[in-house]
């Protein structure tokens, strides 16, 4: 009698923007799912023209196709794990939030993408402040980085103490079940050092600072990559540690392409094993 393999597969969604030069946004997020052996759907938010230099252009989507896209996979395919990336405006995130409300989205990590980690800010005041309201109390996890972190806990964050002191901070005032504080935008040895809280806990992830330019995208394959090892059934904190630790390898073999910050390399195990 033969056996019927087990075809089931782990299903994420990133609702995200595009970045048309590949090295974060959906791109990196389907890349990140895929190495993880996850099925990745996607709702398209906005779409950037940018390359390893900037971003040149952003066109938003209409609320409606938002709506629609995450209404398609959630309807038929369903999901183990979300995770959000640039929504850009207050209507794509009031949109969001509400389909969050109403559908089955689990798992949700909520990359609050408002602040680039040069500190440039990416999304208007009254976006940020329904992001605040709406949609982080809906979020199983939050992962600001540095600058989203200051403006989330109204604190100015140059120490570890001080990334302690943003995560319980954010975790009282906006009521997410649990906090990343990223620090790619730390200088010196905190560079890389992220501090996770859940209320229970408080805890330091640390890597060794890989010393290199060509870091765009970090903070999207992290979030894809923490909702990746969700969908595949892992406890929050472990699924942390699992992401924490694929960006790592992926900062070490990132590209060198373009002329100004390349990418993290997603595919590293099939860098280094050569074509
Ligand atoms: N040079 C580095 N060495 C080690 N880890 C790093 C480095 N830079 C960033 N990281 C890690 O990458 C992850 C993403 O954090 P980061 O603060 O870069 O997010 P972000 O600002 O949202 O990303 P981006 O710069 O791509 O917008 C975190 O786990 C952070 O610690
Ligand atoms: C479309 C899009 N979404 C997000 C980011 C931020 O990316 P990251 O924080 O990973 O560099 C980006 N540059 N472009």
């Amino acid at each position: 009698m033969s056996t019927v393999p087990d075809l089931s597969i782990p299903i994420a969604l990133t609702i995200a923007g595009s970045d048309s030069g590949g090295g974060a946004g959906i791109q990196a997020d389907l890349r990140t799912f895929a190495f993880h052996q996850v099925h990745g759907t996607s709702a398209l938010t906005c779409i950037t023209a940018q390359n390893t230099q900037g971003v040149t252009r952003v066109d938003a989507l209409p609320p409606e196709a938002v709506v629609a896209q995450i209404a398609a996979v959630a309807g038929d395919i369903g999901v183990q794990a979300v995770k959000t990336g640039m929504l850009l405006n207050r209507e794509i995130i009031a949109a969001v939030a509400q389909q969050a409300e109403e559908l089955p989205l689990p798992n949700l990590v909520v990359d609050p993408v408002m602040v680039s980690r040069t500190g440039a800010q990416l999304i208007a005041d009254e976006a940020i402040a329904l992001l605040c309201t709406d949609l982080l109390p809906k979020a199983r996890l939050t992962t600001p980085n540095r600058y989203e972190a200051q403006i989330l806990a109204d604190l100015e964050i140059h120490t570890l103490d001080d990334m302690k002191q943003a995560a319980e901070r954010i975790l009282q005032t906006h009521q997410p079940g649990a906090v990343l504080v990223k620090g790619g935008g730390m200088t010196g040895e905190l560079r890389g050092v992220d501090v996770f809280a859940d209320g229970t806990q408080l805890a330091v992830l640390q890597t060794q600072t890989v010393h290199t330019t060509d870091t765009h995208g970090t903070g999207c394959t992290l979030s894809a990559a923490i909702a990746a090892n969700l969908a595949l059934g892992r406890d929050l904190f472990s699924a942390v540690q699992h992401a924490k630790d694929y960006v790592t390898h992926a900062l070490q073999h990132s590209l060198r392409i373009g002329h100004g910050q390349g990418p993290v390399g997603h595919f590293y195990s099939l860098l280094s094993s050569g074509r």
